[in-house]
């Protein structure tokens, strides 16, 4: 049996003296139940199965498509809380679920990283955020070459996430989890979309992560016969019960045992699979009983409980203290390394979120250079089409739908970016948030300042060309208020933005942040007037952020006793701005309130994205 691959390119190099400082965790679960659905509708996927997962070992919980497995995963790793029964116990005490995730880390199948940042500025950002400011610079540094040294990514080290090959991304999401050292690792298939060579690197690095004194627990499809050797431990799972637990070498003898006779040089994992498809006949029942669920643990030799091994096995622990983890890491930078929640302060989060979105934000060049020109070609576009418009009394009304579009163009171009990068963004966050990496109200806080300047910028590339073209007051007290206006509803579109990102998948966030924004426009006073609104619907134009900003922006334009305006035909209706503004129902406006108007909606709209986002990742558990 070929059980020492070769490892092109990197080599895991774990194989230290010292002992994993965190402590080791082992978990054994009893009589797990899962159901989702109610009432008639119920649906049970675990049946009270049991198990038993060490320290030091590699674990490979597998079976058929559906079997259950994922859902085992995210039970043990305190991922799904709601419609379990039964017991998860760590080191034989019962499972505390803060102090569990604190010591434990999930990598996810798909690798959702950003994809502009490089492997090392990622990983700087995680040791940041991870390790806290009571680990020094110098400790984290020489912690993220260790695990990228170890990792086989000092090679990547300057390359980007986008540019990484499928088995390097995989390694770096190991990795970054692997910074604050944690006891316990979950990986939801990790060999999923590597070919057969990075698939056996990276078995046999998590092997050497196990090695090290961790308990290391991975769902697998399909394992090849020289990858499932590298696990020590294999948990089958079947229509939610537990077919098989015991060491790998044993799967065999185990069938042979229940007469069932894998053919010579045939994968026994691939028997296993067939077995519990139902391919060998009905005999699932005979072995789940033969195994009690979960409750035996197969040896070739003997049957163990559960129980009884792991009593023997943390002794073995006990006794190969010797034996374990990150060579060449000092036992007190370990110690240092030790997890904590949230380790970094709210304000250091914070900063680190924000130079990293930043640095995103700045390396998304095509999406930043072509919000930028969009600004700009649609400035030069209206202040064509509105060309010296604004001073002419003949023209106002005109100068009205300019107003109006100025309004619609900016809350727009800052709400469809959004909605599109947040949505994206979201799988990055349920992966970091679940791992405990910073808190929600830190990532909110800087991914909503994040933005704050480009909510600037581009009103003021777009306003500044339109206000000179359409030949707008010059004063640069009504420029002010204009611009004023233009920010605050670029504010407010990128609020809505993250709202709809945050509450709806793509698809449906782009769709609906289109038509529902549009009504609220409908009520700003520019179509109707407020006197001619029914009164029984009037009410709803306080809630609408276009009523403040179309008051604004008028009031900015035609306010403050602006002198009458010239007429370039025999007769103009409206050359006095004050009787103009009397036309909308805006005599009683006030600047102020307008300003105060939009900053409510901003507060409301960005307080409903952030609960938003709670209640989404509470769902995804
Ligand atoms: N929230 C849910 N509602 C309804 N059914 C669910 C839910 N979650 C899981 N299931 C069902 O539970 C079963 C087990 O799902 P699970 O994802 O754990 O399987 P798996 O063994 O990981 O499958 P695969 O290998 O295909 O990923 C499946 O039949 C799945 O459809």
């Amino acid at each position: 049996m070929d059980t020492e691959i070769k490892l092109s390119g990197w080599r895991p190099s774990l194989m230290g003296k010292t002992k994993l400082q965190g402590g080791s965790l082992d978990l054994t679960f009893s009589d797990l139940s899962y159901s989702v659905g109610k009432g008639k509708k119920i649906k049970i996927i675990l049946h009270q199965i049991n198990g038993s997962f060490k320290s030091g070992q590699l674990t490979a919980i597998l079976g058929p498509s559906g079997a259950g497995k994922t859902s085992l995963m995210n039970i043990l790793a305190g991922l799904k809380k709601s419609g379990i029964e039964g017991k998860v116990h760590v080191n034989g005490a019962e499972r505390d679920f803060k102090t569990f995730r604190k010591k434990s880390a999930y990598i996810t199948q798909k690798d959702h990283l950003l994809k502009n940042l490089t492997v090392d500025e990622y990983m700087i950002s995680a040791a940041h955020l991870k390790l806290g400011n009571d680990v020094s610079n110098n400790d984290k540094i020489s912690t993220i070459e260790l695990v990228m040294k170890t990792l086989g990514l000092t090679n990547s080290q300057h390359t980007r996430i986008t540019c990484l090959s499928g088995g390097e991304r995989k390694r770096l999401s190991i990795a970054l989890e692997l910074i604050d050292n944690p006891s316990i690792l979950f990986l939801d298939e990790p060999t999923s979309g590597l070919d057969s060579s990075s698939s056996l690197q990276c078995v046999a690095l998590l092997r050497e992560i196990a090695r090290s004194g961790r308990t290391v627990v991975a769902t697998i499809h399909q394992p090849s016969f020289r990858m499932l050797n590298h696990f020590d431990h294999l948990y089958i799972v079947a229509s939610g019960m537990c077919m098989y637990q015991g060491p790998v070498g044993s799967l065999v003898s185990y069938f042979k045992s229940m007469n069932l006779n894998c053919p010579s040089y045939h994968n026994p994992a691939d028997f296993a699979l067939d077995v519990a498809s139902g391919e060998y006949g009905y005999v699932l029942e005979k072995l789940v009983s033969g195994i009690e669920n979960g409750r035996k643990i197969y040896q070739e030799t003997s049957m163990a409980t559960s129980s009884e091994v792991l009593s023997n096995d943390t002794e073995d622990v006990e006794e190969n203290e010797e034996v374990a983890m990150l060579s060449g890491l000092p036992k007190n930078k370990l110690e240092s390394v030790s997890r904590l929640i949230n380790a970094a302060p709210f304000h250091t989060q914070v900063a680190v979120l924000l130079g990293r979105t930043w640095r995103t934000i700045w390396r998304e060049k095509i999406l930043t250079t072509m919000r930028f020109a969009v600004h700009v070609v649609v400035a030069f576009l209206v202040g064509f089409l509105f060309w010296q418009i604004g001073g002419d009394a003949a023209s106002i009304f005109n100068n009205v739908g300019l107003i109006f579009f100025n309004m619609l163009f900016i809350t727009a171009a800052a709400l469809m970016p959004t909605v599109l990068t947040f949505a994206l963004d979201m799988k990055v966050v349920i992966r970091e948030h679940l791992n405990q990496w910073y808190s929600l109200k830190a990532y909110y806080l800087a991914k909503t300042l994040a933005d704050v300047p480009f909510q600037i910028i581009f009103p003021i590339v777009y306003l500044v060309p339109v206000y000179f073209m359409t030949n707008q007051p010059m004063s640069l007290e009504r420029f002010g208020l204009q611009l004023g206006m233009m920010i605050w509803l670029s504010l407010v579109g990128q609020g809505l933005g993250l709202f709809f990102g945050t509450a709806f998948s793509i698809d449906v966030a782009s769709f609906f942040a289109a038509t529902s924004t549009v009504p609220l426009f409908l009520l700003s006073g520019f179509f109707v007037t407020f006197d001619s609104i029914p009164s029984y619907i009037n009410w709803l134009t306080y809630f609408s952020f276009a009523r403040y900003g179309f008051e604004g922006s008028m009031l900015s334009v035609y306010g403050y006793d602006r002198p009458p305006l010239n007429c370039s035909e025999s007769y103009c209706h409206f050359r006095f701005p004050e009787k103009f503004l009397e036309q909308f129902d805006l005599t009683q406006s006030s600047y102020s309130l307008s300003v105060v108007g939009l900053f409510i909606n901003y507060i409301i709209i960005r307080t409903a994205g952030y609960f938003a986002l709670r209640y989404k990742l509470r769902h995804v558990r």
